[in-house]
């Protein structure tokens, strides 16, 4: 029988809106593992960001490698048996790249963090997680997703940007290798209409191991 070990480490990617949190539920249930989730509603940042990503987006690139760092250094500490939402590997491929890229964020201010985030995560020391999960399903779906949850700094921003960044995701993960991925078409699971579709996934996870 397959089995997933109780130290396991294992976190959820993709763009916003595709479902990371909910499956993280999901998961963590089926499994009895820990929860570790980014940090959201008490962001000092996150609006003002939205507001105006010049001025806040070294902030908050900042913030979240911290939050995540120590998140990271706690699951590793307890012994593991986590499901993460979101990589720290999104936080300088997708969202600190593509604000340098956009001119939103200044090539020193990038070059400060990519030497940051490169000291912290990228060494050998730094504990990679078993297996990856990354999400992905067609943009309008996805789009759906994220004016339906609410959040009114994201329902006021341009499509465009959510765009971007969807495109961004399918070149990040063609070239990541940090650890093993299982993709997860979101079009083949519907977690809200058949909580039983968990088992399926815990199944095809399970062959990671
Ligand atoms: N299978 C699904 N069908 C429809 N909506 C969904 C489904 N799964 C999640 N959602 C909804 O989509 C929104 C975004 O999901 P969430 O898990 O918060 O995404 P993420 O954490 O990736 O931003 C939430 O309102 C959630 O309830
Ligand atoms: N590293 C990040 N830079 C900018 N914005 C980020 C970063 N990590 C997360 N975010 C934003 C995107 C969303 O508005 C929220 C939460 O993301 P979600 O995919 O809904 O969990 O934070």
């Amino acid at each position: 029988m397959l089995h997933i070990p109780n130290n396991a480490i294992i976190t959820v990617a993709g763009t916003v809106g595709v479902g990371k949190t909910t499956l993280t539920h999901a998961l963590a249930d089926e499994l009895n593992f820990k929860t570790s989730f980014e940090k959201v509603d008490n962001n000092p940042y996150l609006d003002k960001f939205y507001r105006d990503f010049e001025r806040w987006s070294f902030h908050l690139q900042i913030y979240f490698l911290a939050e995540r760092f120590k998140e990271q250094k706690r699951m590793v500490e307890e012994g593991g048996g986590y499901i993460q939402d979101r990589s720290i590997y999104e936080d300088t491929g997708i969202f600190a790249k593509m604000h340098a890229d956009k001119g939103t964020m200044t090539q020193t201010d990038y070059q400060t963090y990519t030497s940051l985030f490169e000291a912290m995560v990228m060494t050998p020391y730094f504990p990679r997680p078993d297996v990856l999960i990354y999400l992905h399903g067609d943009f309008d779906s996805i789009l759906d997703r994220i004016q339906a949850r609410g959040r009114e700094m994201e329902k006021q921003t341009p499509l465009s940007y959510w765009e971007e960044m969807y495109n961004r995701y399918e070149t990040w993960i063609s070239s990541f290798s940090a650890c093993p991925v299982l993709r997860l078409d979101i079009r083949e699971y519907d977690l809200l209409a058949d909580q039983s579709c968990i088992k399926r996934i815990v199944h095809e996870l399970s062959t990671y191991f």
